[in-house]
């Protein structure tokens, strides 16, 4: 079991979750709800300990305490992530991403063995075990980086916004997939912007708002409360049954009736009471008298006195040579550990800060390479 408790993520002075606690179970799957900005990724993020924030609270698979725990160790205990946006390695074939993840020691062994059961679990990877993933649809990306994950041998694995941007056919493809991986054993925590299809085959689920869990409750709960249709399963035709129908106005029912049309017609001249021809004939002649009037001469207007536009003239001269004759400032090298803060803007309020947003970037990426004789490894 995955139990996150009382778990707060601060990036400098912003607290991104504050005092939350989730736990999924073996064989169930667990879906997170939240607007965006919530601190939904960050929570999958500070299970997996990639946050960039400061972490506080704890992190404990099966009982072992996680909290101040390598990634690479996190994924060796079991918990592994699809990260949002994939994060498969595009240029390599499947096969390849698929063996990458088995890279953790709990998987290394059992490679081949792991392996088949992806293939039989995702019988398309093997169909395409060859084949570049850049050239796989969204749909086939996303079966890569659950298969990749799958290799690390996991317990629980989690997943950020895995049906972000595939069509509603390949995400119903997807969450019915994610529904074998349950029923393999393995705990399913997911962040989820498609609230209806993954409860729909969720267990239990989580609402998070502002940075805490305000609420949970099981999956067949959750699709229920009006609430959470009203935030999370739209107002649409396909909501389900229980949700009581707004009372509609009497006017409003009225504006949108549509009223059947009139069997009889009239021509515009008869509704008008002039000929439709001649008013146009009319209208036309008028436009041309008032074009021939008013349009203007390009060249210059003889009124414009002359020394006025040499004036102008003169001015903008002057402005050209200031802005020639102004000093340059330095350009912003790469190497500056900060960007300076930008020059306010002349109508600024001179007394108003400018507003600084810390940004937190993950820790630096290490690699290594596998020894030949496979004894141990290197730092590259
Ligand atoms: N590296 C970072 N540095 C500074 N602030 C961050 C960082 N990562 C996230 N935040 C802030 O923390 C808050 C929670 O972000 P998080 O990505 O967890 O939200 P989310 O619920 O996953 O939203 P979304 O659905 O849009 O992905 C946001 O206000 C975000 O701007």
């Amino acid at each position: 079991m995955l139990e996150l408790h009382d778990v707060t993520v601060r990036y400098g002075q912003h607290r991104a979750l504050e005092g939350a606690s989730v736990h999924v179970a073996k064989g169930e799957i667990v879906v997170i709800l939240g607007a965006n900005g919530a601190g939904k990724s960050t929570l999958l993020k500070a299970a997996s300990g990639i946050c960039e924030g400061v972490v506080e609270g704890s992190v404990r698979l099966d009982g072992t305490d996680l909290t101040r725990l390598a990634p690479n160790k996190i994924v060796d205990e079991g918990l592994a992530l699809v990260p949002e946006g994939r994060g498969v390695f595009a240029d390599l074939t499947v096969r390849e991403n698929l063996t990458l993840g088995a890279y953790s020691a709990r998987a290394r062994h059992e490679e081949q063995v792991t392996l088949d059961r992806v293939y039989s679990l995702f019988p398309k990877l093997r169909e395409r075990a060859r084949q570049i993933v850049r050239t796989m649809s969204g749909g086939e990306q996303q079966m890569v980086a659950i298969g990749r994950a799958m290799m690390s041998n996991p317990t629980i694995l989690t997943l950020d916004e895995p049906s972000l941007g595939l069509s509603p056919l390949l995400s119903k493809e997807l969450f019915h997939n994610l529904a074998k991986v349950r029923d393999l054993g393995i705990g399913v925590l997911m962040v989820e912007q498609n609230a209806k299809q993954s409860l729909g085959i969720a267990d239990r689920g989580y609402l998070i708002e502002n940075a805490h869990v305000v609420h949970e409750d099981t999956a067949d709960n959750l699709m229920k409360d009006p609430a959470v249709q009203a935030a999370y399963l739209g107002a649409g035709s396909d909501a389900p049954a229980s949700v009581a129908e707004p009372d509609m106005p009497e006017t409003v029912v009225e504006a949108f009736a549509i009223k059947p049309r009139s069997q009889q017609t009239q021509s515009a001249d008869a509704i008008l009471g002039r000929s439709v021809a001649d008013m146009v004939a009319a209208a036309s002649q008028q436009s041309v008298t008032a074009t021939a009037v008013k349009r203007p001469t390009t060249s210059v207007p003889s009124q414009v006195p002359t020394d006025r536009l040499a004036g102008a003239m003169a001015e903008i001269e002057r402005a050209a040579k200031a802005a020639r004759n102004r000093p340059r400032t330095a350009a912003p090298t790469r190497s500056s550990q900060a960007p300076a803060p930008a020059a306010p803007h002349p109508s600024a309020p001179q007394d108003k800060p400018t507003p600084v947003i810390e940004v937190y970037r993950a820790p630096r990426v290490e690699v290594y390479r596998r020894q030949p004789d496979g004894a141990g490894f290197e730092r590259t």
